[in-house]
């Protein structure tokens, strides 16, 4: 038995908000979770501090399993992406107890090593075509061997994707939700030459990407998966929102254009149909969001049975605790594609050392016991929480739509 006496929330924000959990053992051993929900960090701070903290006190830290069905059937209102990354952050400082107390890596726990790195993509992004294949070929240049594409749309002052600083991109950028303009046909007409430009100036030895980011209907995604095919893309992204997982039905019969969906899903049964009808490629939900490593296992057995590999969600907004846990997870998985990583800043990486390392185009967690993350609280407690949103998006017309 290995008791938890205490727990903790650490709310930071060195450039942006997050949110981490510190479990305390008996035996002096503190695990690490990330509960980073942009934009909605205090609700899971909350959740935390107020509901789930005091049933954890006295329990066996290593019962993960149990404690992790506890949180979830214990709660009553299942689901929701508050309720599951509260959940996961817990499932993420458990796992790294336990590591910490079997002087292994977590990955070592949950099989071994299945390859020796996670391949990752980085985010190339411009404010037109031009300036996004020179940032392109700067990451090409530094050994990413699969790279997100998003550019400027003619015509519209911003969208999904482009930053002011080519290398980082954080998209909670007020304390009010910030507007923006959307045109589907500016961008539909946008995005193919943008895919030519980049084969012919990167070739095809490169894995390309693009995220929609839900802005599609299922047919216009048809449309646009369709155009982008002699392209080769490594996937298309969020093409249509998937609350109506059927939808996807309609983008499969008419393009064969690799789909990524997820990285907002919280649980297994936001992905169940899509998994089983195959009319998805790649599963993005990640270990924040998606209840930790236990559920996230859970999801990805459902995926490989029916051929659909992991394709987790890595920006900037998952602190580096996230990112050292999809790494462990993701280095041993059998049915892995590929791993999001859009850097943290300086500032970020200095409150979180970690021991992942990224290496040809491929990262590693590394091999200290637990997760390899740690938090410095001194750093931490110099970074106020300050509210921030991720913007919404109205159509030209001022109709209200997806961001
Ligand atoms: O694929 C991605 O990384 C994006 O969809 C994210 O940048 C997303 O917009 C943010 O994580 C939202 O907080
Ligand atoms: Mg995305």
């Amino acid at each position: 038995m290995t008791e938890i006496v205490s727990a903790r929330v650490i709310v930071t924000s060195p450039g942006r908000n997050f949110v981490t959990l510190l479990i305390e053992t008996k035996d002096g051993v503190t695990g690490i979770g990330d509960a980073t929900l942009n934009g909605r960090e205090l609700a899971v701070a909350s959740y935390l501090e107020d509901h789930v903290i005091p049933c954890l006190i006295g329990r066996d830290a290593h019962r993960i399993e149990d404690i992790w069905q506890y949180l979830y059937k214990g709660a009553y209102w299942r689901r929701g992406p508050v309720t599951m990354s509260a959940i996961a952050a817990v499932d993420m400082a458990l796992w790294d107890i336990k590591g910490k107390l079997a002087g292994l890596p977590v990955y070592q726990l949950l099989g071994g090593a299945s390859r020796e790195g996670c391949m990752v993509y980085g985010h190339a992004n411009g404010a037109d075509i031009s300036e996004t294949i020179e940032n392109a070929l700067r990451y090409h240049e530094q050994g990413y061997r699969a790279i997100r594409l998003q550019s400027g749309v003619p015509g519209l002052k911003a969208t999904y994707g482009v930053s002011k600083d080519r290398y980082f991109y954080e998209p909670a950028d007020a304390a009010l939700p910030t507007e923006s303009l959307w045109s589907t046909e500016k961008y539909l007409r946008s995005v193919p030459p943008l895919f030519e430009a980049a084969r012919e100036a990167l070739g095809w030895d490169v894995h390309l990407l693009h995220d929609v980011h839900h802005r599609l209907t299922p047919i216009e995604a048809g449309r646009l998966g369709k155009d982008l095919e002699p392209y080769r893309p490594f996937w298309l992204e969020d093409a249509t929102p998937a609350e109506n997982q059927a939808a996807f039905r309609l983008i499969r019969q008419h393009t064969t254009t690799p789909l990524a969906v997820g990285e907002i899903f919280n649980s297994i049964w936001d992905a169940k149909q899509l998994i089983e009808e195959q009319l998805i490629d790649y599963i993005r939900a990640t270990v924040v969001h998606a209840g930790g490593i236990t559920h996230l296992r859970r999801i990805a057995s459902l995926a490989d049975l029916y051929q659909v590999r992991t394709g987790c969600h890595g920006a900037t907004d998952l602190s580096p605790v996230s990112m050292a846990a999809a790494l462990h997870f993701g280095i041993s998985v059998p049915n892995f594609g590929v791993q999001e990583y859009m850097r943290h800043t300086e500032e970020t990486d200095a409150v979180f050392p970690h021991a992942y390392r990224f290496e040809d185009g491929m990262m590693h967690p590394g091999d200290k016991p637990g997760l390899g993350v740690e938090i410095d609280e001194v750093l931490a407690a110099k970074h106020d929480y300050k509210r921030a949103y991720l913007p919404v998006a109205r159509l030209e017309d001022g109709t209200m739509f997806n961001w």
